[in-house]
């Protein structure tokens, strides 16, 4: 596992964030902190508010009130020039993985590069794909179309376009939705191998338990708009807690 050092400033740090839209009062004072190679895992029922948390983080929605602090920065304090680069060292993996049909692997993974990155070769640009390809196990499909792979492949080619640019921070948005169990394993790996050869620090939104086990350093659980528990697997269900032991047994019974 990678070292993670808290010694340096957190790579995200939430402090009490608000968000309401109308009278929905979503995230009700959150705080998290996420430190340099580490994937901290968000954990919630449908509807608590992940997707707006994550884009807040990502400049996509503007609290109305706390901090957000990416990178050293206040994402809600940035113009628009500074949001595009500090969004370049964000990758979101979509639960759609976001693929264009009519390319190529190849030329998914070329198309990021070619968009962002000024003055590579065509030699250099290879390169780059067939590392990030190999990276993921999926130097073979490189020649395929979207449609021609399995859900678990074309999610893993998502990860791979991400990638490419080689992103300080991950978020991921339900990675295993749709995954059969083994799938899941794989895509769980993945996510821990990422961790380490980019040493990334991610946060991983997700309702699956396993998945978060297999790849959370820390486990923040969001209910009524605020993380009530952060720890590890263990320390965040041993708990009395009706609707954490609820969360838990659900999901494992399934
Ligand atoms: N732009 C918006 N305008 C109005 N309401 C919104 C907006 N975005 C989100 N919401 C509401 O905020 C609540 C939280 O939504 P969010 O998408 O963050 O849930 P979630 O925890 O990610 O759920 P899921 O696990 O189902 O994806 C929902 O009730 C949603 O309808």
């Amino acid at each position: 596992m990678a070292e993670i050092n808290q010694n340096e400033e957190p790579v995200i740090e939430i402090k009490d964030l608000y968000k309401s839209f109308g009278d929905l009062h979503v995230l009700q004072g959150v705080n998290l902190k996420v430190d340099k190679g580490e994937n901290v895992v968000v954990l919630g029922r449908s509807g608590t508010g992940k997707s707006v948390l994550i884009k807040i983080i990502a400049g996509l929605l503007k609290q109305d009130s706390g901090v957000c602090n990416v990178l050293g920065r206040e994402v809600a304090e940035l113009n628009q020039k500074e949001l595009t680069d500090i969004r370049l060292k964000i990758g979101f993996s979509f639960q759609n993985s976001a693929l264009y049909d009519s390319m190529t692997v190849r030329e998914n993974l070329e198309f990021p590069l070619v968009r962002h990155v000024k003055n590579l070769s065509k030699a250099e640009i290879n390169e780059q794909v067939e590392y990030v390809l190999d990276a993921v196990g999926l130097l073979q499909t490189i020649n395929q179309v979207p449609s021609e792979l399995s859900g678990g492949q074309r999610k893993r080619i998502g990860i791979a376009r991400t990638l490419i640019l080689k992103p300080e921070i991950m978020l991921y948005d339900e990675p295993t939705a749709g995954l059969d169990p083994i799938t899941c394993l794989e895509i769980n790996q993945l996510i821990n191998e990422v961790k380490e050869k980019y040493h990334t620090s991610s946060i991983i939104i997700t309702h699956d338990l396993t998945c978060a086990r297999e790849t959370g350093d820390r486990i923040a659980m969001l209910l009524d708009g605020k993380f009530l528990r952060q720890g590890t697997f263990e320390e965040v269900f041993a708990t009395d807690e009706e609707r954490i032991k609820s969360f838990y047994d659900y999901n494992f019974i399934q």
